[in-house]
């Protein structure tokens, strides 16, 4: 099979790979980006192969950097963009399931296709656009199928989070798994245990968020993988309420968010769960804020100040929530009243603590006070935002 009209992301990695080529050197295109061509994707960056040796691959560029040179990676800056450029490998000493510590170089593409995990991401493409397909990958595209290249368990043994992005590929591409590839992981649920809590919740978060989550939900529940997700506590209570969901979340945050409302996870306790899974502060802070948002808005309509304290991003991430968990918010009403606000930011008040002291008000608990007092007359349309109005009220 050949490919036309590349898209602009390949066209514009073209001469780093005819450099590699005019080296005398092969080079494709390989993984995510040739599948993703099939596939109509978007694609946001490519792969490189080359059975140039890294020392090699960096001789022929002015500007490289030796990101993995160990795993045989180096990047390549090219017209203000960079290249990952990988020399064709093998894979040996698999420690622990994990990823590889050594790597032996090979000369060979199909050497190097044969290590890859699926069949759909075990595919080339040289710089004609020519598909080089070793493992019928195009045909199990054409199925919308997941099956791994080779015997399944030897690639799970090599990699025990091969059968985490398993279950994220039927997520993020409505595909299913291939009887065998399904049936190893069955076999071998336990092996993720010794995967890092991170590497599995990236995974977790894209299958979570993709267009087919509850199918994908549903077999990560039936292989028993499930039960090897570290700090996931209640997960069974989850994942039996999940495929009830109206639709699937499409935002991170939203995901935490419901997982959370499900869990019935309390406040002071989801800081703890969003670390257990190695989350980051900015993402826990979101998650934090929309799940109280969502509590309030549970309990009753939210006042204009309460409005303007969740601010539009929390605002509008908790509709989705809450549509997603079916609860029926007016969610038009809500938006259309945060948007007739008079302010929608504590930097859209006319005045300022300066302001104040300049007014005659003593600096101390009390103006902060004063403040807040002040912002909430503004919301409620009590109090006019101006310097004037707001200068004659503290007179007062
Ligand atoms: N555990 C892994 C991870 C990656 N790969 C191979 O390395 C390629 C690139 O991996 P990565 O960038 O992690 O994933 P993609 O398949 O490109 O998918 P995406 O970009 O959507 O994450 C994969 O296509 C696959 O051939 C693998 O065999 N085993």
């Amino acid at each position: 099979m050949k490919i036309d009209n590349l898209p602009d992301v390949f066209m514009a990695a073209m001469p780093v790979l005819k450099t590699l080529e005019d080296g005398s050197f092969e080079a494709y295109f390989v993984g995510g980006s040739v599948r993703d061509i099939l596939l109509g994707r978007h694609i946001h960056d490519v792969d490189i192969a080359t059975s140039a040796y890294p020392e090699e691959v960096k001789e022929l560029f002015d500007k490289s950097i030796d990101t993995g040179i160990k795993h045989g990676t180096v990047t390549v800056l090219y017209n203000g963009e960079s290249y990952e450029i990988t020399t064709f490998r093998t894979e040996s000493g698999y420690q622990d399931f994990r990823r590889p510590d050594h790597v032996t170089f090979v000369q060979n593409l199909d050497e190097d296709l044969k290590r890859r995990d699926f069949t759909i991401n075990a595919l080339a493409m040289n710089t004609d656009g020519e598909i080089v397909d070793l493992f019928d990958g195009l045909d199990d595209l054409h199925h919308q199928l997941i099956r791994a290249v080779g015997n399944p368990e030897t690639r799970f043994h090599e990699d025990a989070l091969r059968m985490m992005r398993a279950v994220r590929f039927m997520s993020q591409l409505k595909f299913s798994l291939g009887e065998k590839t399904e049936q190893a992981i069955a076999d071998n649920h336990e092996l993720l245990k010794k995967i890092s809590v991170e590497r599995i919740r990236d995974e977790f978060v894209k299958m979570g968020i993709g267009p087919n989550s509850r199918e994908a939900f549903q077999v990560f529940l039936d292989t028993k993988l499930s039960e090897d997700v570290p700090d996931f506590e209640g997960k069974s209570e989850l994942l039996s309420v999940y495929p009830k969901l109206q639709f699937s979340p499409t935002l991170e945050t939203s995901l935490w968010s419901i997982i959370i409302i499900l869990l019935k996870i309390q406040n002071d306790k989801i800081g703890k769960f969003m670390r257990d899974w190695k989350n980051s502060n900015a993402m826990t802070n979101d998650v934090e804020q929309i799940v109280a948002f969502f509590d309030l808005l549970s309990d009753h309509v939210p006042s204009d100040y309460e409005l303007f304290i969740t601010g539009k991003k929390t605002l509008l991430n908790t509709i989705d929530v809450a549509h997603i968990l079916g609860q029926p918010v007016d969610s038009e009403a809500l938006v259309d009243r945060y948007l007739a606000l008079p302010i929608k930011n504590s930097n859209e008040l006319a005045v300022d603590g300066r302001f104040l002291i300049e007014n005659g008000v003593r600096p101390g608990p009390k103006l902060g006070k004063l403040l807040n007092e002040i912002k909430q007359k503004v919301i409620s349309g009590e109090l006019e935002n101006t310097e004037d109005a707001i200068g004659e009220y503290i007179q007062a």
